[in-house]
């Protein structure tokens, strides 16, 4: 068994609002890092865990967690439409260990995707087409109301004692955060028309598709000049969170609470819930360090906008595995 993880801020405007060029290298230079780590570990199955912006997960049925059995990226920004190859019987697998972990996930045989876990993917391996085999994994991170991030480690923990039982090069791939406040509609505040939506809001005309691609875009431009047009992205709050999934002291997230999230670093902050489950996959397989790890707010993308990487500490891993098992046959 082998794991390693990769955790990236996703943004639909990555390639549609320019941050100062001197970001946009920075950016750039760390993605590069990520895709070069990425690349040099050579997974031969990605656990990809991302949430969804009201494209594939609906009000009419909200799951907290689903496991896609099968999966198509529905393409909206510049993300590609299509089928992703997901495995499907060790996703099958992996959604019966959850349970018996005794974390309630769904399964999905027709999965549906956006840019929120289909970004990293694309970026990291050039499409899906040279894509290896994935298992994606929905976190619920917009769509109130949401259980505490507990439970996103708790199922993080589980994945992670599943990937590592396979005698497979898994790649933890976590994709969203961390502090933003986008334009998302609430279906608290929404009109009838808005709520209909959040509720069954499959299959836009292309032309709601364009206007609310719009409407995003020029918030990001607008929210670049005028901080005080959205909640503001908080860097000291996306540094502790940084800093605790570092640390590996996962069992703080226990104490955050969603108002807390909201509060200090907006309503889709929630988001951050998939680099939870991964740094919790992560921790499953014994104590591990952070390789790249790089920050920056950037209000052009409306994105508290990290990338990390991490690997098993060397030689921790293997050791914690044997003497787990050392343990076992001794009693
Ligand atoms: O709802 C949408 O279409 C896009 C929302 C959105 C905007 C900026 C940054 C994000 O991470 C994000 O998810
Ligand atoms: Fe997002």
């Amino acid at each position: 068994m082998a794991l390693a993880l990769c955790a990236m801020s996703h943004s639909p405007l990555l390639s549609l609002n320019e941050p100062r060029s001197e970001v946009r290298a920075r950016v750039d230079v760390a993605r590069e890092e990520a895709r070069a780590f990425v690349t040099a570990y050579d997974p031969d199955l990605v656990v990809v865990i991302g949430p969804d912006h009201y494209n594939g997960f609906f009000y009419d049925l909200m799951p907290p967690f689903c496991i896609g059995t099968a999966a198509t990226s529905i393409g909206d920004y510049d993300t590609v439409a299509g089928p992703l190859p997901v495995e499907h019987d060790t996703a099958l697998a992996m959604a019966g260990a959850v349970l018996d972990a005794e974390v309630d996930v769904a399964v999905s045989e027709r999965m549906k995707v956006d840019h929120g876990l289909v970004q990293p993917l694309e970026f990291l391996f050039g499409g899906f087409h040279r894509c290896p085999p994935v298992i994606p994994v929905f976190i619920n991170g917009v769509a109130v109301p949401l259980g505490p991030a507990r439970r996103a480690r708790l199922l993080g923990d589980a994945i992670g004692r599943f990937a590592a039982g396979l005698d497979r090069r898994v790649l933890l791939l976590a994709s969203g955060g961390l502090s933003h406040d986008p334009p998302v509609p609430q279906l608290a505040s929404a009109t009838p028309e808005v709520a209909e939506g959040l509720i069954d809001g499959r299959n836009p005309t292309p032309e709601a598709r364009a206007a609310r691609q719009e409407r995003v875009i020029v918030t990001g431009q607008r929210f670049a000049e005028d901080p005080t047009t959205l909640q503001d992205l908080n860097p000291e709050w996306d540094q502790l969170v940084l800093d605790t999934l570092a640390s590996g002291r996962l069992a703080d997230v226990d104490g955050w609470s969603n108002a807390w999230f909201q509060e200090q670093a907006g309503n889709s902050s929630h988001e951050v819930r998939t680099w939870i489950a991964a740094y919790a996959a992560l921790a499953a397989a014994g104590p591990y360090e952070v390789g790249t790890r790089f920050y920056e707010p950037i209000r052009e993308w409306i994105a508290g906008f990290a990338v990390t990487t991490a690997t098993p500490t060397t030689g921790q891993a293997h050791l914690a595995m044997a003497s787990a098992h050392s343990t076992t046959t001794g009693a």
